[in-house]
């Protein structure tokens, strides 16, 4: 099992833990984990946050996800899905473009992805990448974040710290 599938049934087992003592309000007295486990909105971060590359990079269609897995995540990577089939430069002034214009869950898709991506870059440097392009992602990953603040402030002050390391702060 990778590590973020591990972290993830850390998560739920500790919160199930904590609340093990708790029921809901209701006559058959349901857990209380019940409510965090069952709350929608995390499962639809937790579900596009895994697929939201399939459709850009795979086979995968957006038909194919939301037979699967309904049209609020089916949606949600549309969202976050770069036309590939245009230039380069272009699919990345859209990002840049577009992203102040994303549901709140895509926009949280999104801070995620750019936060793993630079995280990565600080740990090794792609095959044929310089150290200039690299840096270049940085500035171009910076105007993205932009158009996506107050959306989550745990994720942006971890962004913010590594572009400030980058000396490419606001
Ligand atoms: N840092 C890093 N990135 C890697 C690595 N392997 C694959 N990638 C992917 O490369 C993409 C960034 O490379 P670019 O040259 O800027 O873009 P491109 O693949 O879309 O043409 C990211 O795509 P993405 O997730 O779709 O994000 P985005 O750049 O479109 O936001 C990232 O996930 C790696 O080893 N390190
Ligand atoms: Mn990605």
């Amino acid at each position: 099992m990778n590590s973020d599938a591990v972290l993830l049934l850390e998560t739920v087992h500790f919160a199930a833990e904590k609340h093990r003592q708790q029921r809901r309000k209701d006559a058959e007295q349901t857990p209380y984990i019940n409510h965090p486990v069952g709350t929608k909105e995390s499962a639809y971060f937790v579900q596009a946050a895994l697929l939201h590359d399939t459709v850009e990079d795979t086979d995968t269609t957006p038909a194919e996800l939301e037979a699967k897995f309904g049209p609020i995540v089916a949606r949600i990577v549309q969202e976050v899905t770069d036309d590939k089939s245009l230039p380069k430069q272009e699919r990345k002034r859209q990002q840049v473009e577009h992203a102040p214009h994303c549901s709140h869950q895509a926009k949280l898709v999104k801070l995620a992805d750019k936060l793993y991506n630079l995280r990565d870059l600080n740990r090794c440097t792609p095959v044929g990448w310089t150290a200039e392009r690299v840096q270049e992602y940085f500035v171009w990953a910076r105007e993205v974040v932009k158009g996506l603040r107050g959306t989550s402030s745990a994720l942006e002050e971890k962004l913010d710290e590594l572009f400030r390391q980058r000396g490419v702060q606001l």
